[in-house]
Parts: structure tokens; sequence; C-alpha cells
């Protein structure tokens, strides 16, 4: 954590000192943040050593003063905000509880590259051209996002947030197969929707986003899209037209189809697939199952 003048310093003590009070009286009592226990008040000793890390939780509190330039009253607002929307929201069970069409898992692909450039390790793929002819999968809007979360939910299990070189994830769209194709009314529903999520209740965790395989015609959709998404995040992007410009940026990515030095491994065998929640995150989805059956 590194503080840029004295009163940062101070409004994230002043945070950290409130947090316990804003947890109970705004948020229900609700104090988990992708998988992670903010608050250790009234907790046993036993649990903070199972449950809680202060210096995971200090990281996180820092860097939502960060997203939010070190305005205290703003950063409060959007911490309780971000708190409730996942208390009822739920996005753990998004990830690790249930079961989602099987098409859109299949194009929602987890890498982790230890060796990789500094915030490109963790990266989310979202193969999106595949889905091109599958419009009924954009149908259900609510279905789609809670399989999108989920799979942002996993990708978020991949950071950790006391490092410098792997606190922001990368993210890839890869639209190949889009070739002839209108604008349609689900997928802009089901992408506005995400979008919105992301602004909102994932802030400061975007590194780079990729698209690639973008055809040259549409470059208006980009420019229509992009006109939901807020200036800074904007500027993270890069639109490649030649999917296998993208080993440039993200150099030990699969050499089929990416152009990066993998050679052996194509994109499904890098694939990550055993990720786990946290043990906080495990309590709360645990918990949620008791008080269901009660
Ligand atoms: C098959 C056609 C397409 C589908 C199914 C699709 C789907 C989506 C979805 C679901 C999102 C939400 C964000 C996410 O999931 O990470 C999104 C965001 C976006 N898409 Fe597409 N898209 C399509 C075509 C395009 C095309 C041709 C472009 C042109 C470059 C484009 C550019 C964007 C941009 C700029 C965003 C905003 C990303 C963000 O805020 O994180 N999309 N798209």
């Amino acid at each position: 954590m590194k503080f840029n003048n004295d009163n940062e310093k101070q409004v994230f003590e002043k945070l950290k000192k409130a947090l316990p009070g804003i947890i109970k009286e705004k948020c229900a009592g609700y104090d988990e943040l992708y998988g992670y226990k903010l608050n250790s008040e009234s907790l046993t000793p036993e649990e903070v050593e199972k449950y809680y890390d202060e210096k995971i939780a200090d990281c996180l509190l820092y860097k939502l003063c960060k997203a939010y330039q070190f305005e205290y009253t703003t950063i409060v607002q959007n911490l309780v905000d971000i708190l409730k929307w996942r208390k009822e929201f739920n996005p753990l069970s998004c990830a690790y509880k249930e079961v989602h069409n099987k098409e859109l898992q299949n194009v929602g692909i987890l890498t982790f590259d230890a060796n990789g450039d500094a915030n490109k390790k963790a990266v989310t793929w979202n193969l999106y051209g595949q889905l091109v002819k599958r419009k009924e999968l954009f149908q259900d809007v609510n279905k789609f996002v809670r399989y999108r979360i989920g799979l942002m939910e996993k990708g978020l299990s991949l950071l950790d947030f006391t490092t410098e070189d792997n606190c922001y994830m990368t993210q890839v769209h890869d639209y190949k197969g889009v070739s002839v194709w209108r604008m349609d009314s689900d997928i802009k529903s089901c992408s506005k929707t995400v979008i919105g999520i992301f602004q909102k209740y994932y802030p400061e965790l975007l590194y780079a986003k990729y698209f690639v395989n973008v055809p040259t015609v549409f470059g208006w959709v980009y420019d229509l899209i992009k006109k939901f998404v807020d200036e800074s995040t904007r500027k993270k992007f890069v639109v490649l037209t030649d999917g296998k410009k993208l080993g440039q940026y993200l150099k030990d990515c699969p050499q089929e189809g990416y152009g990066g030095a993998d050679k052996q491994n194509n994109l499904s065998k890098q694939n990550v697939t055993n990720v786990h929640p946290t043990e906080y995150g495990l309590y709360i989805l645990q918990k949620q199952i008791i008080e269901d059956v009660d």
C-alpha cells in the first residue's frame, strides 16, 4: 500500500476505524468482499486465525480508497452499496454453488501464468464469438449474468491482493466467428447489465481488456458499447483485428490462435479448473445452506 500524502493515509485509517460500525449499521452485518472478511470485531482468536487476514483486508480497503480517489464519503457510500449488493446477489453462489449452462461454461476460461507480466498473470477469457448463433443463451439476462459474475469471482480468486504485480486481472474477449451480425437486443441487455455491475461493484480490479478477432466492420459495435463504459475503464481497452497479435501483449498465451509463446498448450489445456472458495467464502455459503433449510 502506497500513500501519496498524509491525507490519503488519514482517510484509510479513518475508514478502517469506522468499518465495524459501517458494517453493523449500514450493511446488516455483511462483511465479505471477494471471499475475504473485512472485519475482525467480535471474533474469537480461532475465528480470526481461520477467517480473517488483516493484510488482505487492509489491501482491499486501500483498493476502495484508491477507486474513489480517497474521498471518504464516496468510499463509504460505495462500500455500503457493494456489500449490500453482495449480500443480496450472492456472487459467491454464482461461482461455487450454482450450475450454469454448459455452453456458457465452455466459453469462459481462466488462465494463470505465474511468470506473466505484472497484473497479466490471472486472465479471464470470454470466447463470445462462439455464441454468435446461440442467441437463446442471452434470452434470460439473469441466468447469463449469474454465469458471468461466477466467472468473475473465480477469476478474482486467482489474485493476491497483498502483492503489487497480481492484484489486478486481465480479460480477453475473443469474437472469432462474428462475421455477419446485427446487434441483438438480448445480447445488448446482457452486455449492458454486466458492464453496469462490473463498474459499480467491482472497482479497481481490471488491468487490461483485449478484444481480439474483431472484424474491422465492427468498429461501430465498439463505438456503441464503449458509451456504457466510463473513461478510466475505456483506457484499458485494446482492440485487435488479428487474434494472433495478442501474444505481443500476453507473452505466454497459447501460440495456437493467439500468437503467444506457449507452443504446447492450447487455451483449453491452460484452463485453470481447480478454483475454490476461500475459508470465509465457504463459511458464508455453508451458513446460507443452513439458513435455507431452517
Ligand atoms: C457475438 C457478439 C458479442 C457478444 C455475445 C458480446 C458479449 C459481451 C458481453 C456479455 C459483455 C459484458 C462484459 C463481459 O462479459 O466481460 C460485452 C462487453 C463489451 N463488448 Fe461485446 N459482445 C459481442 C460483440 C462485440 C463486438 C463485435 C465488439 C467490438 C469490439 C464488442 C465490444 C465490447 C466492449 C467494448 C465491451 C465492454 C467491456 C467492459 O466494459 O468490460 N462486443 N460484450
